[in-house]
């Protein structure tokens, strides 16, 4: 049976990890080959992608280990530049398993297609219109992609704003609609934006009114995913610091977040250090996903922390994180990219819902492990000591002499890149 307990896998070598994984996955000699290829894009390929390609931009690709996720062993792709973060959030996994793993739920995929309309001569009687012909918008705009609603999606729902009605308003009026579809297993913008522009004509002529925007919105708050995990505090302890105090430090860090914007932004990016390296691994769009998670955080009309941290009658901690998450299994640049269809194998997801549960999971876990790191040693331990072995190639050290400089560094307590040069200098004289 698969898992993703695998003690130790960062003390091997690279080729023992992909030897493993390999063991593990059934994977083609196609995909070998893509995976041990020294160009996993072909810059023919990013030619294609985008525009004035000169090349590719390679990330390091780490697993992240010991999550268990509504009883599922996960092993999870992650792409990111950043030192400690897949680290962090294996240790919280490895945690989290021993209390029985996490739980992730996500409601339908329904995500939102703006029209925008000015001009009306009576913006409430062009809404009112707009909703006696609601059913006949959401046939036109199934019947411009009739594939999605073969796929059991399509358009669901419609509902119809005035925007700045006030006659203080320093803006003009305009309606808006929101056009309600379920894009199944895709992120669902270009399929959106079709089907929007499609009805664009027969609003005008509905209202009266010039239609300007029609693009989907990245604030999807009807496609919601949801993470949670409950610790006994005896799991959080450390050598210096009992299980109650990691818990009750974590407990204070959220309360600090949720009062303070400035905490508030820290705190989420570390909620999208374990987010945004899955996004990119599986091809899909960062923006999108760090816009709506931004958007999410403002809901209460001032900008708070994305996850809720509390401690239950038994004593244990509770951690919750709700996103919405405009990911895809399909579309976009997702079967394009070799190394995405890979990521997606690895991963094991059957649809978006499941890779955006899988999502919110691992946020959930990297805030966990920032906070208890910053609730008891302090970031710098962990994460410097990681982080020493950057220090010192950028201060030009190679092959064997990177990890002797980084662990003096960390026995000298000095991670700097002018401390490093110094060892370099010494270790090459
Ligand atoms: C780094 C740890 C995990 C060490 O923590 P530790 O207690 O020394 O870990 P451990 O040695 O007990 O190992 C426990 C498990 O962690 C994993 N693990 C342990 N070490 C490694 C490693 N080298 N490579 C890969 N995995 C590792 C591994 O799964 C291991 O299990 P095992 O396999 O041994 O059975 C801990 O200090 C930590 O989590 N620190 C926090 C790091 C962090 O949050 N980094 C994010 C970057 S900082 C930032 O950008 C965000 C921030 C902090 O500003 C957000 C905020 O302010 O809220
Ligand atoms: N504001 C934003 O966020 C914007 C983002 N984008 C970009 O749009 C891209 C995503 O758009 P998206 O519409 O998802 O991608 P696509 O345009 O690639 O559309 C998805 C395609 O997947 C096919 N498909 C196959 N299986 C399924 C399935 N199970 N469920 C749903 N579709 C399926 C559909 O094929 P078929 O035709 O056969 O139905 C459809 O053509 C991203 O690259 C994003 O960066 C673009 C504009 C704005």
């Amino acid at each position: 049976m698969k898992t993703s307990r695998i003690p130790g896998f960062y003390n091997k070598t690279v080729e023992e990890r992909r030897e493993l994984l390999t063991a593990m996955e059934s994977f083609t000699e196609d995909e070998m080959d893509i995976l041990f290829s020294k160009e996993p894009l072909p810059t023919e390929t990013a030619d294609k992608m985008i525009e004035n390609v000169i090349g590719t931009f390679p990330l390091p690709l780490g697993l992240g280990l010991n999550f268990l996720i509504n009883d599922k062993e996960y092993t999870i792709p992650m792409a990111v530049e950043e030192p400690s973060i897949l680290a962090s959030a294996s240790h919280i996994a490895k945690i989290v398993r021993e209390a029985g793993g996490f739980t992730a739920e996500s409601s339908e995929r329904v995500m939102i297609g703006q029209i925008q309309v000015v001009g009306c001569t009576d913006f409430a009687e062009a809404k009112e219109t707009i909703l006696q012909e609601k059913d006949a918008l959401i046939d036109a705009a199934n019947a411009s992609y009739p594939s999605l609603m073969a796929r059991g999606g399509g358009a669901e729902d419609l509902e119809v704003r005035v925007l700045n009605e006030s006659s203080d308003s320093q803006y003009g009026q305009m309606l808006v609609l929101h056009v309600y579809i379920n894009t199944c297993d895709a992120m669902g913008a270009n399929i959106i934006n079709t089907m929007v522009e499609s009805l664009a004509p027969t609003v005008e002529k509905l209202t009266g009114g010039k239609v300007y925007l029609r693009i989907l919105s990245n604030y999807p708050d009807r496609s919601l995913a949801k993470a949670r995990c409950v610790i006994p505090p005896e799991l959080l302890a450390t050598n210096d610091f009992s299980g109650e105090a990691v818990r009750d430090g974590v407990i204070h860090a959220y309360e600090f977040a949720a009062s303070d914007p400035y905490r508030a932004v820290t705190h989420n990016k570390g909620i999208m250090n374990g987010i945004d390296p899955i996004v990119i691994a599986t091809g899909n769009d960062w923006r999108a996903v760090e816009a709506g998670a931004h958007a999410h955080a403002s809901r209460f009309g001032k900008y708070g922390s994305m996850t809720v941290w509390s401690k239950d009658n038994k004593g244990n901690l509770v951690g919750e994180l709700e996103l919405p998450m405009s990911v895809g299994t399909v579309g976009g640049s997702i079967r394009v990219h070799p190394m995405a269809k890979i990521s997606l194998k690895i991963l094991g997801v059957e649809t978006a819902r499941e890779l955006a549960q899988v999502m919110v999971t691992v946020g959930l876990a990297q805030n966990l492990g920032a906070l208890k790191a910053l609730a008891t040693d302090g970031i710098q331990k962990g994460h410097m000591a990681l982080h020493s072995r950057s220090v010192a190639i950028a201060a030009g050290a190679t092959g064997e002499m990177i990890d002797i400089i980084a662990e003096r560094l960390v026995n000298e307590k000095e991670i700097r890149v002018g401390k490093a040069k110094e060892l370099v200098d010494e270790y090459t004289k």
